[in-house]
């Protein structure tokens, strides 16, 4: 009888800890959970965490553990990373890069990436991981349409036209073999067993959630009605196959919100409403939409704010229509005056940190659908070896890609009053979670 009892609450112990999902991270209600307790992303973007974790060449395992070690002491409990990069051309692209060819991948950054989930698994820390990029840092789309046909990678950093580099790399959802190669690519990474902790990625609670692209758009300011159909397709029959090779994880799409989508509320709502996607995702540019000159802050500030407080909540308001959780996983704004140099004041962007900060602790204390943020971006240690602040291979890796100056946006190791108030903020959005 006794054995039978003890056999009993075994199994009911076994249920519950397959019920908390053994430290996945999953969508519960609206929000994130965690073992059974709510998670809020507190987070930070890191996009060149895998790079620094590579055994050779341009890894720097001992400021790779450097800089989780800093960002965990700030109450940090996620990042947002470049999971895989393609060899380019264009001149504003990192490099060395995972995708040399169709097929060739560069085991030494996919070892980084093993080895960054190591660190992170030890920290209790989370990432999110991104499998493409529609800008040109990365090669991304872009450079998949040079692979398959032929087309110039023109970097708009150069051609300085954006419309049409936005136009063209929406053809990457309608070709056959880029999209041949790109789930190749989302195959080998999602299949892939981890080298530093033999643990394979889909087993792994590490991840959060596999991100289909950074910053998809479907297409220019223009986008028409059928290149719009064609990137909710896109985005419903990708996060399918990714879930058809791992039950486990969420996905997540890597959209801006409306800025990322024409600027049509429909389309975003479409593009999040399939059940492959867990959960929404937005971002928050003031200097680069034009809402906000760094040069004239007094000028414009209050339209600036205005124009952010209307955005940061009407997507928690499209996340309430949808019923899924929504991230901020990027928001920034320039160093005072609009500078790149490490030495130049932050008031004004701290100031814009508190106000996105306390906006989304109102709307999460309110119980709407807010599952936390990333700000973008974490330059810890890095510094800008240039003094016309353009990264060149070779120099440290900063929050900023190499298609922007290198200090435009990044939170460096530094700035002590942005990192408080981070760590402070960070503080309160976890209490707030768990009530
Ligand atoms: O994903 C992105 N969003 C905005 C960042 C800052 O401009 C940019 O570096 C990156 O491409």
């Amino acid at each position: 009888k006794f054995g039978n009892i003890a056999l009993a609450a075994a199994l009911l112990v076994a249920n519950a800890a397959h019920a908390d999902n053994n430290g996945f991270v999953a969508v519960k209600d609206s929000h994130f959970e965690r073992n059974g307790q709510r998670y809020m992303i507190a987070g930070a973007n890191f996009w060149y965490g895998g790079y620094l974790g590579a055994p050779t060449g341009v890894g720097q395992r001992a400021r790779l553990v450097k800089e989780l070690d800093r960002m965990k002491a700030l109450g940090i409990n996620n990042v947002r990373v470049l999971a895989v990069s393609e060899k380019t051309a264009m001149k504003s692209a990192v490099s060395p890069a995972t995708t040399s060819a169709p097929g060739q991948y560069d085991e030494q950054l996919l070892q980084g990436l093993d080895f960054m989930m190591a660190e992170l698994a030890k920290r209790d820390m989370t990432a999110v991981l991104y499998l493409n990029n529609f800008w040109q840092w990365s090669g991304g789309m872009t450079q998949y349409l040079n692979w398959f046909t032929g087309s110039p990678a023109h970097d708009p950093n150069v051609s300085k036209d954006y419309e049409r580099y936005m136009a063209e790399n929406a053809t990457f959802y309608t070709n056959a073999r880029a999209q041949a190669e790109y789930r190749n690519v989302i195959t080998k990474i999602v299949q892939r067993t981890n080298t530093v902790t033999k643990k394979p990625y889909r087993d792994d609670p590490t991840i959060l959630s596999w991100q289909l692209a950074n910053e998809p758009r479907p297409g220019n300011s223009k986008s028409t009605p059928q290149e719009k159909a064609t990137y909710v397709k896109w985005i419903a029959d990708t996060a399918h196959y990714i879930r058809s090779l791992d039950g486990h994880h969420m996905v997540s799409t890597g959209s801006e919100g409306l800025a990322g989508s024409a600027q049509d509320a429909q389309l975003y709502l479409d593009a999040h409403r399939t059940p492959d996607i867990a959960y929404l995702t937005y971002h928050l540019w003031p200097t680069n939409w034009g809402w906000f000159d760094p040069k004239k802050p007094d000028a414009t500030w209050n339209g600036m704010m205005e124009k952010a407080s209307h955005y940061l909540n009407v997507h928690v308001d499209y996340a309430k229509k949808l019923g899924k959780p929504i991230v901020l996983e990027e928001f920034g704004l320039n160093r005072d005056g609009g500078s790149f140099d490490i030495k130049a004041s932050t008031k004004v962007r701290d100031r814009f940190y508190d106000e996105v900060f306390t906006t989304l602790e109102k709307r999460a204390a309110a119980g709407d659908p807010v599952a936390g943020w990333n700000f973008w971006a974490w330059g810890g240690a890095g510094r800008a070896a240039n003094a016309d602040y353009w990264w060149k291979p070779g120099n440290d890796f900063v929050g900023d890609p190499p298609q922007e100056e290198q200090g435009l946006y990044s939170v460096f190791d530094s700035d002590a009053s942005s990192l408080k108030l981070i760590a402070d903020h960070d503080k309160r959005l976890k209490t707030i979670g768990a009530k």
